[in-house]
């Protein structure tokens, strides 16, 4: 293949679209033998024109959610709706329809959480103004957004085949950093000669939950709250700093408290309850796509005679994978340590004995 020039690439969506691109066939050329003969250098053909792009971006040069999801649909019928009939995959890998279902239910994810994320803004500018009714109500539309991004996070259940997932798509979500397959990373050949480590794509790179935790004040600390805070460096920088933009200008946790207004206390508690729902929802989806066809696969690998096809896909998939999330997390303990944290930003939480910090004076309130 020749070296792609990319001097005409001018504008964002051009940039984007060749990220997708060249990201695209950077997995499909790492991952083409499986766990087998792991590749080990990316040809320049395809690394530089990927680092140029990546730099230009502020992006890392892997695939990303961002690319894989944000800037992979188109719709079939241009005036028709966001639905799943009307959406399509630009690109794709092995995997067929349940590709296109896993990363098309994603994005109506994205899609359901907009409200809530348009909602932000009116947070913030409440607090600020003391405003206790316009804070009450945008937290409403919050609270109904991550109700509503965990009915459309089940849809998943109905487009995504779970062995197809575990045993042909996840590979190719991997990444070359925490990952035993690829313990040395990659080198970029004709960008640096040291290899270079990047993690897989995951959903944990989406906005949307880091924004909502901020908004909340859910606490992650730890290793999983280093995970969380590295896979900021996997987000568009204009994500990134939406976040972080959220945490320095709001404690809205303080403003429930000090307000001590029955219906705002309400409306905060139950946007609390509603990502909890959300996690232990997604813990499910995980437990099926994930942990469910890693025990079957444990389970097959001695009998290697007589499968039936999809068991036959399940135990083709990556052993060293088993205990990993694609973004390389320790998968379940991740995950169930991020839904616990989400308890601990409840106002309840707060409660010596019957006394509610509400109650207490300001004093007290901000040692907490
Ligand atoms: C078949 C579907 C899915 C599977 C198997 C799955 C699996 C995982 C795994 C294994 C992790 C741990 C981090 C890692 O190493 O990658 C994770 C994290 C995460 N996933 Fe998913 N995921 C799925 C769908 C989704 C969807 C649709 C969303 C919504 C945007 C989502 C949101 C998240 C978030 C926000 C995290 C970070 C942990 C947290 O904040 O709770 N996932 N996922």
């Amino acid at each position: 293949m020749p070296l792609l020039e990319t001097h005409l690439l001018q504008t964002h969506r051009e940039l984007r679209l060749a990220h997708l691109a060249l990201s695209m066939m950077t997995v499909g050329y790492v991952w083409q033998e499986g766990e087998r003969e792991t590749v080990k250098v990316l040809p320049r053909s395809l690394s530089v024109p990927f680092c140029k792009v990546s730099q230009t971006l502020g992006l890392p040069p892997v695939l990303i959610y961002a690319d894989a999801v944000l800037a992979n649909w188109k719709k079939r019928d241009a005036n028709g709706p966001f639905s799943m009939e009307n959406l399509e995959l630009l690109l794709t890998f092995p995997g067929g329809e349940s590709v296109r279902g896993f990363f098309m239910v994603t994005l109506l994810v994205e899609l359901a959480a907009v409200p809530g994320l348009k909602s932000i803004p009116d947070v913030i500018n409440g607090v600020h103004n003391n405003d206790v009714a316009v804070v009450t109500k945008a937290l409403d539309v919050v609270s109904q957004a991550i109700d509503s991004i965990k009915q459309t996070l089940k849809l998943m259940h109905e487009y995504v085949d779970p062995s197809i997932f575990y045993g042909i798509m996840r590979i190719y979500l991997s990444g070359w950093k925490d990952n035993p397959l690829m313990p040395e990373g990659l080198v970029y050949d004709g960008v640096q000669e040291k290899p270079m480590e990047f993690s897989g794509s995951s959903a944990a790179q989406s906005s949307i939950l880091h924004c909502f935790d901020e908004l909340l004040g859910v606490q992650h600390e730890g290793s999983s709250g280093a995970f969380l805070r590295r896979m900021r460096d996997y987000m568009l920088p204009s994500h990134r700093h939406f976040i972080e933009s959220i945490s320095s200008r709001l404690s809205l946790r303080s403003f429930v408290l000090q307000q001590a207004d029955e219906h705002l206390t309400h409306t905060f508690e139950q946007c609390v309850a509603s990502l909890v729902d959300f996690r232990n929802c997604h813990i499910n989806t995980v437990t099926r796509y994930v942990t469910i066809p890693a025990s079957r696969a444990k389970q097959l690998s001695a009998n290697k005679q007589g499968l039936a096809e999809e068991l036959d896909i399940i135990r083709r998939a990556p052993t060293a994978l088993e205990e990993r999330g694609t973004g390389g997390s320790g998968l379940m303990t991740f995950l169930k340590t991020v839904r616990d944290k989400t308890k601990y930003a409840s106002i309840s939480q707060c409660t010596t004995g019957n006394q509610v910090l509400s109650d207490l004076s300001m004093t007290e309130i901000q040692k907490i």
